[in-house]
């Protein structure tokens, strides 16, 4: 049988551990195989090797090997965490590509030396993982060395049919911190040979996977066929299939394609520009409360909703307790604020509800984008990435994504201030405008005014500072002053 040397199972773990997107930071990685599909290459047509379209990628489908995508179990966490790794290999290093695109290099007792490199960052690579979506391809791990009949993993490919059929001409990796591998690849119309518009679309390939379905597609989803424009044009998905950790057959998505908005900064961008340039927040800020309400209502109108009932109020309590302990763990001087947190917590159980709905789950600035001609259209419906998908799934608080937007324009006037840019003063004064003309904008069009739950508002917004807590201490902890002091003012 063919084998690498040094084999797979030395390698990944190696590369792994030095991923963004890899979860368990500062721990070594102990990964279990449990699943892995054959990825058939780019159609023929894509990524042309005439040099007629782009000679960056004349090499990209020359010297592929193959396209496999792995499924590994990080067993060192207390929870083990699935993550997905795509992988092209190559019999000659590509030409061009970043240094972090290439895994390893091994001896195959066949082929002889093979380049393996992270198959988002080989054009042809993720030219392949798009065409599984657009050709609605089912994947398995037949004919590969390590799947076969005792490899239960599957995959099949989904078009939504809202974008024509698109032939590849590049793609490369956008870049910036991100919880997943977004790749933006260049396409044409493929039904014409008519010299056509390029039209990009972003390939978001998951990197930890959970069951169920990904409320990125199928948020994202819901809204485009209803006709929604304020969110990207979906392009497909593809939903995997793998043993869950009872033995059982799990589905979970593994990757989407949509629309890709280029020249479209986001709302963090533009809403610190402005403030830097001293520019009034209130028109931008109240078209986004505007943009906000508009997803919420359709969002009641084509996704299950449901009453706030002692289930759910019971649910909401639960997790506000954990992130209170969470931040508490992170931040122990959080314990002597312990009581009044609480009380803020327990009068939002208390108080009057409004129907629950599917809503964005983790709203800021950064997940807006400002389109020319089109203005804000939403992104990443994921949820937050620290919260359980199970929970992420059900109807919830429209009021959480309310609360988030409000904790980002406190962010983005701290952040200014922190970066001794602004007097906190100042500062606070702009964040209040720009807060102040979301929620009027927000109320215009949605069907109530969120000011009218002071309890309810006033706790999403210490929850979602208490996750921030969370996050910056595991991620960026210069910027912990900046939930902290939220917290402060709530409390106030
Ligand atoms: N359809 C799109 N058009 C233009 N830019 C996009 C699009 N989707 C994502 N982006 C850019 O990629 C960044 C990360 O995307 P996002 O979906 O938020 O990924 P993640 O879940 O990894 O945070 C966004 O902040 C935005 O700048
Ligand atoms: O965009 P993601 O889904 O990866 O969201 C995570 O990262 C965000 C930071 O990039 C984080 O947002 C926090 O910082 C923002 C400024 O960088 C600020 O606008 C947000 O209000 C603040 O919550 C988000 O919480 C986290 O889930």
């Amino acid at each position: 049988m063919a084998a690498l040397d040094p084999p797979l199972a030395e390698l990944l773990p190696r590369w792994l551990a030095r991923q963004r997107w890899y979860t368990g930071k500062g721990s070594e990685p102990r990964l279990r195989q449990v699943g892995v599909l054959r990825v058939p290459g780019p159609s023929e047509g894509d990524l042309p090797v005439d040099g007629a379209v782009d000679p960056a990628v004349d090499s990209a489908a020359g010297g592929l090997v193959g396209i496999e995508d792995l499924l590994v179990l990080d067993e060192s966490p207390r929870t083990p965490v699935l993550y997905q790794v795509p992988l092209a290999y190559r019999d000659a290093p590509l030409e061009g590509a970043a240094p972090e695109a290439l895994v390893a290099t091994a001896e195959h007792s066949d082929l002889g030396t093979l380049w393996i490199y992270d198959a988002c960052h080989d054009p042809a690579g993720a030219a392949a993982l798009l065409r599984a979506l657009t050709e609605e391809l089912e994947l398995t791990g037949e004919g590969l060395h390590d799947g076969g009949p005792q490899d239960s993993s599957r995959a099949h490919g989904h078009r939504t049919g809202l974008l024509p059929a698109l032939r590849v001409l590049r793609a490369r990796v956008l870049g910036g911190e991100q919880s997943n591998t977004s790749v933006v690849i260049d396409t044409v119309d493929a039904t014409t040979t008519a010299e056509g518009a390029v039209r990009p679309v972003i390939l978001k390939v998951f990197r930890v996977l959970h069951a169920g379905d990904n409320p990125d597609v199928e948020v994202q989803q819901a809204l485009a066929l209803a006709g929604a424009d304020r969110v990207p044009q979906p392009v497909g998905d593809l939903l995997g299939q793998w043993p869950g950790p009872d033995g059982q057959q799990v589905n979970g998505h593994l990757a989407l394609a949509q629309e890709f908005l280029p020249g479209s900064p986001d709302a963090w961008r533009v809403t610190r520009g402005a403030l830097e340039r001293g520019e009034d927040p209130a028109d931008r800020a109240r078209a986004l409360g505007e943009a906000t309400a508009e997803v919420h209502t359709t969002l009641a109108v084509v996704l299950p909703t449901a009453e706030p009932d002692v289930d759910a109020r019971g649910r909401l309590m639960t997790s506000w307790g954990a992130r209170q302990a969470e931040a508490l763990l992170r931040v122990p001087a959080l314990r002597q604020r312990d009581d009044e947190i609480r009380a803020v917590f327990t009068a939002a159980v208390d108080a009057d509800w409004p129907r629950l709905q599917r809503i964005h789950g983790d709203y800021h600035l950064g997940q807006v984008l400002d389109v020319p001609g089109r203005g804000w259209v939403l992104l990443d419906f994921e949820g937050e990435p620290l919260r359980p998908l199970a929970e992420r799934i059900l109807p919830d608080l429209p009021e959480r994504d309310v609360a988030g937007m409000l904790r980002s324009y406190d962010y983005a006037a701290a952040s200014v201030a922190l970066a001794g840019g602004l007097d906190a003063e100042t500062a606070n004064a702009w964040a209040t405008r720009a807060r102040e003309a979301f929620l009027d904008g927000y109320t215009h069009l949605a069907r109530s005014d969120p000011r009218e739950q002071p309890a309810l508002l006033r706790a999403l917004e210490l929850d979602k500072a208490l996750y921030e807590v969370a996050y910056e201490a595991s991620n960026r902890p210069d910027w912990l002053p900046v939930p902290l002091r939220g917290i402060e003012r709530i409390l106030a």
